[in-house]
C-alpha cells in the first residue's frame, strides 16, 4: 500500500470517529478535535479528516437521499456513516470509485464483518448512478426545532436559502490592522465593503503573506462588524466582556484603545493571549465571571459579544445542528440577559453598549434587546452608530441602532455568518 494510500485511509478512520463522535455522543468537533486521539495523528491526516468530516456532517441529508434507493433496510449507525463519508466523497469531491469504495469497504469490515458486501454493493451503485440526483436533492434540513423557529422569524423560503447557505463551505475572512490592497494582493483576496479581506481559497492559514508578522486575524466578515459599530477610540476605557479568543479583543485593541478582555475560560484565554502575542496588541486580560467580577472603575465603551446558540455559524460549524437541542435555548437567552444588564451597570454615563450574539433567533437577538431597553430605561439606540459603518447594505438594518445579518445574504461573495449587533447609549 503507498504512503498516500495509507494516509488515505488513516484520514477516512478519523473523519468517521469525528462524525460518530457528532451523531452518537453529541459532541462538538471542537471536542473531538482536542482529544490526544485527534491531536496526536500527523497533520496532513488531521487535516484531511477534518475536511471529511465537516463536508460529510453539512451534506448528510444530500448522502441520505443518494443512498436511499440501494438501501433494504436501514443500516446501523456506524455503518451509515461509513456509507455517508463515502457517498460524500464519491458525489461532492469527485474522488475515484475505486479506492472510495476500498476504503469504505475496509472500514465496514473493522466495524461489522458481515456489512462489507452490502457496503460495497451499495457504494458501487452511488458511484455508478447517484451523481445525476445529487444536485437535483434539497439541501440539508435544519433539526425541526430550529427550522420552526427559523421560519416563524424569516419565513419558509428564507429558511430554504439559508439551508442552501450552510451547506457551502465558508471562505477565509480577515481583519488586517491595516487593511490595503497591497495586502489584499499578497493574500489573493478581495477587500469587502466591509472592510474584512475575503480569500475563497486559503490552504494552510499560517503559511499565508503576514501571518508570522501578526498583520492580521482571521474573522469572519459579520464577526467584524461589532467592534467597527463600537468605533472604540485611542485613549478611551474599553470593556470586552466575552472575549476569547479575542478577535474583536484584537479589533478594539488595535484602536489604541485601553482594552480589558474579560473571559471565564481560562482554556480560551490562552488563545487569546497567544493572539495578543502575534499580533504584537495589547490588553488587560481577566480570567473571571462577567457576573461576579467587579471593575475598578466604569467604561466608556462595552462590547458584550454574548454565548449564544451560535446556529448563525453552521457553515463553519457544521455539527451544531446535530449537538445543540430546543432546551438549549433559554438558559442561553437568561445568562445574554444578565450578561447586559452587567455591562450596563459598569458603563459610564453616556458610555457606548454593543450587545451581539451569532445567532439566527430573535430570542437571542432582536427579543433580547427589546427587553433590554424595557429593564434599562436609561439606555438608547444609538442608530448613528451603525449608519456610519461602511458597506453596510440596508437590507441588514433591524430597528434603529440593530443590524441583522443572515447566512444566505452576499450570495454572489461567499455568504456571511449570521449575526446580530446592536449599538446603545447610556444615558
Ligand atoms: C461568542 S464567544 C466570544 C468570542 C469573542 N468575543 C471573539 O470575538 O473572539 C462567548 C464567550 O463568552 C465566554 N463566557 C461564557 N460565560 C461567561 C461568563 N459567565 N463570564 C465571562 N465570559 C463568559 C465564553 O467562554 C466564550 O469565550
Amino acid at each position: 500500500m503507498g504512503q498516500q494510500q495509507a494516509g488515505g485511509t488513516a484520514a477516512r478512520r478519523l473523519a468517521l470517529e469525528l462524525v460518530q463522535g457528532v451523531w452518537q455522543e453529541r459532541l462538538t468537533l471542537a471536542e473531538m478535535e482536542a482529544h490526544p486521539h485527534f491531536t496526536e495523528a500527523p497533520p496532513e491526516v488531521r487535516a484531511r479528516a477534518g475536511r471529511l468530516a465537516r463536508t460529510t456532517l453539512r451534506l448528510a441529508g444530500r448522502a441520505d437521499a443518494a443512498l436511499k434507493p440501494w438501501l433494504k433496510r436501514n443500516p446501523k449507525p456506524g455503518v451509515r456513516a461509513i456509507l455517508r463519508l463515502a457517498t460524500v466523497e464519491l458525489l461532492a469531491d469527485g474522488a475515484a470509485a475505486h479506492g472510495v469504495v476500498n476504503a469504505a469497504v475496509a472500514l465496514a469490515r473493522e466495524e461489522a464483518a458481515s456489512t462489507a458486501p452490502m457496503v460495497n454493493a451499495v457504494l458501487r451503485r452511488v458511484a455508478e448512478e447517484g451523481r445525476a440526483g445529487w444536485e437535483a436533492t434539497q439541501p440539508q434540513r435544519l433539526p425541526n426545532w430550529l427550522r420552526g423557529r427559523v421560519g416563524s422569524a424569516y419565513g419558509n423560503a428564507r429558511v430554504a436559502r439559508m439551508e442552501a447557505a450552510f451547506e457551502q463551505a465558508p471562505p477565509l475572512d480577515i481583519t488586517a490592522k491595516a487593511p490595503d490592497a497591497a495586502l489584499a494582493e499578497a493574500l489573493g483576496g478581495t477587500i469587502l465593503p466591509t472592510g474584512s479581506i475575503r480569500l475563497e481559497k486559503a490552504g494552510q492559514v499560517s503559511a499565508l503573506p503576514g501571518y508570522e508578522a501578526g498583520d492580521w486575524w482571521v474573522q469572519d466578515a459579520a464577526a467584524a462588524l461589532p467592534a467597527r459599530v463600537l468605533a472604540a477610540r485611542a485613549g478611551e476605557r474599553v470593556l470586552d466582556l466575552c472575549a476569547a479568543p479575542g478577535g474583536k479583543t484584537l479589533q478594539l485593541a488595535a484602536t489604541g484603545a485601553s482594552v480589558t478582555a474579560l473571559d471565564v475560560s481560562e482554556a480560551r484565554l490562552e488563545r487569546l493571549y497567544d493572539n495578543l502575542k502575534r499580533t504584537g496588541l495589547a490588553a488587560e486580560v481577566v480570567a473571571a465571571d462577567a457576573l461576579e467580577w467587579e471593575p475598578d472603575g466604569p467604561f466608556d465603551a462595552i462590547l458584550l459579544d454574548a454565548p449564544c446558540s451560535a446556529n448563525g455559524t453552521i457553515r463553519r460549524h457544521p455539527d451544531l445542528p446535530f449537538v445543540k437541542e430546543a432546551a438549549d435555548i433559554r438558559p442561553l437567552v437568561d445568562l445574554q440577559a444578565a450578561m447586559a444588564d452587567r455591562a450596563v451597570a459598569m458603563l459610564a454615563p453616556g458610555g457606548r453598549l454593543v450587545f451581539c450574539t451569532c445567532s439566527i433567533l430573535p430570542e437571542e437577538g432582536e427579543a433580547q434587546l427589546a427587553a433590554l431597553l424595557e429593564r434599562h430605561p436609561d439606555l438608547k439606540p444609538d442608530p448613528e452608530a451603525v449608519s456610519a459603518l461602511p458597506g453596510v447594505e440596508e437590507g441588514w438594518h433591524a430597528g434603529p441602532g440593530a443590524l441583522r445579518t443572515t447566512p444566505e445574504m452576499w450570495p454572489e461573495r461567499g455568504g456571511l455568518d449570521g449575526f446580530f449587533i446592536a449599538a446603545l447609549r447610556k444615558a
